[in-house]
């Protein structure tokens, strides 16, 4: 399938996430001649990909602009982006917590604003994409999820919503790996070899996963096949089962997250 978006393709920073999308795009078929990425170091990026410190001076106006900077950059990069972009640029922003209002106040120019909350899984095709977008038409929308289905499993979330979404989603690549490293660290506290406790968590996370998502059957019914009556399972799952343990420490986790996303949307209005 041809890439979804003609023309020059611009990213505003290029790190964990940005390079990811890039990537994905690259191995989707995207011409890297058309990609010139904006990066503070001007360290290049893939072959045929062209790098810079600042937005190009003159040429044609980019059709896609990805913003891959922290939130905290924001101001820094805009003024010199936003003169760059006409209302045929699809500006497409990754930034965590900052709203659709605060990016149409620094670039007025683009028609449509697509606010993605992708999760680094998206470096191998699985990621997950939240989307919510602002001035997009039907076709637009089809192009935003044809642009980032390379990417992995893409929702539509309301704007109201995007907190949440990048708590849960967003970071929760990183809360789940926490999670393996505590079953790892359990087993060898219990003696098992350290990196074999850590190979074995991994695995067994990563075969659940696979077994959960190939099935018709809800997570508590997969835990239940498990856990015989009686057994050792069920000794584990009243422990997490427990109404002040798991539970209450994943909804304070992602509250937390959710509070912190709030205050970044807050400091970019
Ligand atoms: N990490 C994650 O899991 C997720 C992150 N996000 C969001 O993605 C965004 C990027 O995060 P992430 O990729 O992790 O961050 P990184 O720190 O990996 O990347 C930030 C990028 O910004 C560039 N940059 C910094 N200052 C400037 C500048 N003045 N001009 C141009 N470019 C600059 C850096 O350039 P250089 O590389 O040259 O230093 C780098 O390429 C954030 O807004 C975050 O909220 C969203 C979802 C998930
Ligand atoms: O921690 C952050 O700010 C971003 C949001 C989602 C994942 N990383």
């Amino acid at each position: 399938m041809p890439f979804p978006i003609k023309g020059p393709i611009w990213f505003m920073g290029c790190g964990n996430m940005g390079g990811a999308m890039l990537s994905c795009w690259l191995e989707a078929g995207l011409d890297p001649a058309r990609v010139t990425v904006i990066r503070k170091s001007g360290e290049a990026v893939a072959m045929g990909v062209t790098v810079l410190t600042a937005p190009p001076p003159d040429g044609p106006v980019p059709s896609l602009v990805v913003l891959a900077v922290k939130p905290q950059m924001l101001d820094l990069v805009a003024p010199a982006l936003a003169p760059m972009l006409d209302p045929t640029t699809l500006l497409v922003s990754i930034l965590a917590g900052v709203e659709t209002e605060a990016l149409r106040r620094r670039f007025p120019a683009p028609r449509a604003v697509l606010r993605a909350m992708p999760n680094t899984p998206i470096a191998i095709g699985r990621g997950v994409v939240a989307l919510h977008g602002d001035g997009l038409d039907h076709a637009g929308r089809e192009h935003a999820e044809a642009l980032m289905a390379p990417l992995g499993t893409v929702e539509w979330v309301d704007e109201s919503l995007f907190d949440v979404v990048t708590a849960l989603a967003g970071s929760g690549p990183a809360f789940l790996f926490r999670f393996v490293d505590a079953l790892a660290a359990a087993g060898a506290d219990a003696g098992l070899d350290a990196a074999q406790a850590a190979r074995l968590a991994l695995a067994t996370v990563t075969g659940a996963g696979l077994l959960a998502e190939g099935s018709t059957e809800s997570l508590a019914a997969l835990a239940n096949r498990v856990a015989s009556k009686g057994g050792s399972t069920r000794a584990g799952l009243d422990i997490l089962d427990e109404p002040s343990a798991l539970k209450a420490l994943i909804r304070d986790t992602i509250d937390a997250a959710i509070l912190r996303n709030r205050e970044m949307a807050a400091a970019a209005r």
